[in-house]
């Protein structure tokens, strides 16, 4: 006897949330497969932030995902009864004068005027080095993608409706109505596998260019800090004085191990922000699914129609994943168009 699903999902990170958060929006039935096989949701940072701050533009349809996501984790804290959305400035250190000159033209921006504090914010923590002072980016703030991913997780385990194992493509039987896969029978399957989907015989032609990132959390009990620190690195205050330092950007070893050059590589960083003691208490690392054009992976296969991915959120999955999730529900569901900047037809 098979078991009849709306969709399978393969892969339960950040997208493959974003994407079931759509189906139980409209009462879809799906079941989620995930093997751990990769973590870079796990190891996220978290932060959202609608501008970047290297170049001082605004993120790529900011205005549009940042309402969305945070629709989206408000429904999530009371779905899973936990907190995931902590609201929490991030403050740019500026290292010179040419810097804060900088910061004055990109406020006065159309694009960014919404998102730029105008006045320097002036150093007065001894365990800071900021002679400079700050700029504060506003609608900024952490989402705790660990516990999120730990939760929901457990949330479809208790409702059955998910599968800890790999996904073994060869397994897939097409037919024009449906597919079947094993036991089940599902009207669609969408990808979500993110640097995973390199495995995936059916999307091999995605310009993926994925980035090892790695972190550091270090235990800094003098630094007393509750806004979000950036400099050559980030510094992000948790519970219990413990900070997260991240992140680095490796395109050649792409393993899940930590490793000293990415150490050595935070650390001289952070050494130029901070001037208190800290002690590491942790390492991780994995890989992101950055895109060689920098926009998320959106589509159907070309034959196989029953087929679709939702992968490439890149840097910033947890502002990215729900606006895409969204658009690959109403692309598959209401048969509107997908923005062709995302749509994987741009590689046929
Ligand atoms: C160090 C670091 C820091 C980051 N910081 C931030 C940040 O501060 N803010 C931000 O917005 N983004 C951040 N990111 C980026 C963010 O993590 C990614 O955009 C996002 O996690 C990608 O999510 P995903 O679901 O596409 O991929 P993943 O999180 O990799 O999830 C894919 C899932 O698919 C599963 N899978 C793969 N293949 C199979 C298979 N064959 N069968 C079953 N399961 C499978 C994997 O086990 C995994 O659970 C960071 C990334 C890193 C590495």
């Amino acid at each position: 006897m098979k078991t009849e699903y709306d969709y399978i999902i393969v892969g339960l990170g950040l997208a493959g949330i974003c994407f079931c958060e759509q189906l139980r929006a409209h009462n879809k039935s799906f079941v989620v497969f995930d093997d751990s096989s990769q973590q870079s949701s796990t190891v996220a940072g978290g932060l959202y932030n609608p501008v970047v701050l290297k170049r001082f533009t605004a993120v790529w349809k900011s205005d549009e995902q940042l309402p969305l996501a945070l629709a989206m984790y408000q429904d999530l804290e009371q779905l899973l009864d936990v907190k995931l959305d902590y609201k929490i400035p991030v403050y740019r250190k500026f290292a010179s004068v040419e810097e804060q000159n900088n910061w004055f033209t990109a406020s006065d921006k159309p694009a960014l005027k919404p998102y730029l504090s105008t006045g320097i914010i002036k150093n007065e923590n001894p365990a800071i080095q900021a002679s400079f002072g700050f700029g504060e980016v506003l609608y900024t703030g952490r989402i705790d993608v660990k516990i999120l991913m730990e939760t929901y997780r457990e949330f479809l385990t208790k409702r059955g409706l998910f599968q800890k194992e790999s996904f073994e493509y060869s397994n897939i039987l097409n037919n024009n109505e449906s597919v079947v896969y094993e036991n089940i029978i599902a009207k669609h399957i969408v990808f979500s596998e993110g640097y995973g989907v390199v495995q995936n015989p059916f999307f091999q032609n995605l310009q993926l260019s994925p980035t090892k990132g790695e972190l550091l959390i270090i235990h800094a009990p003098d630094l007393k800090i509750d806004f979000v620190l950036k400099g050559p690195v980030f510094l992000i205050p948790m519970e219990d004085d413990l900070y997260i330092v991240g992140a680095t950007y490796e395109l050649y070893d792409l393993t899940h191990n930590p490793t000293e050059k990415g150490k050595n590589k935070l650390l001289e960083g952070l050494k130029t922000m901070i001037s208190c003691p800290f002690e590491i208490v942790d390492q991780v690392a994995g890989i992101r699914p950055t895109v060689r054009d920098r926009r998320p992976l959106v589509g159907q296969h070309p034959v196989h129609k029953h087929l679709y991915v939702l992968n490439g959120l890149g840097t910033r999955g947890v502002m990215i994943g729900p606006y895409v999730a969204n658009q690959l529900y109403n692309f598959i569901e209401n048969e509107e168009e997908l923005e062709p900047a995302i749509n994987i037809s741009r590689y046929s």
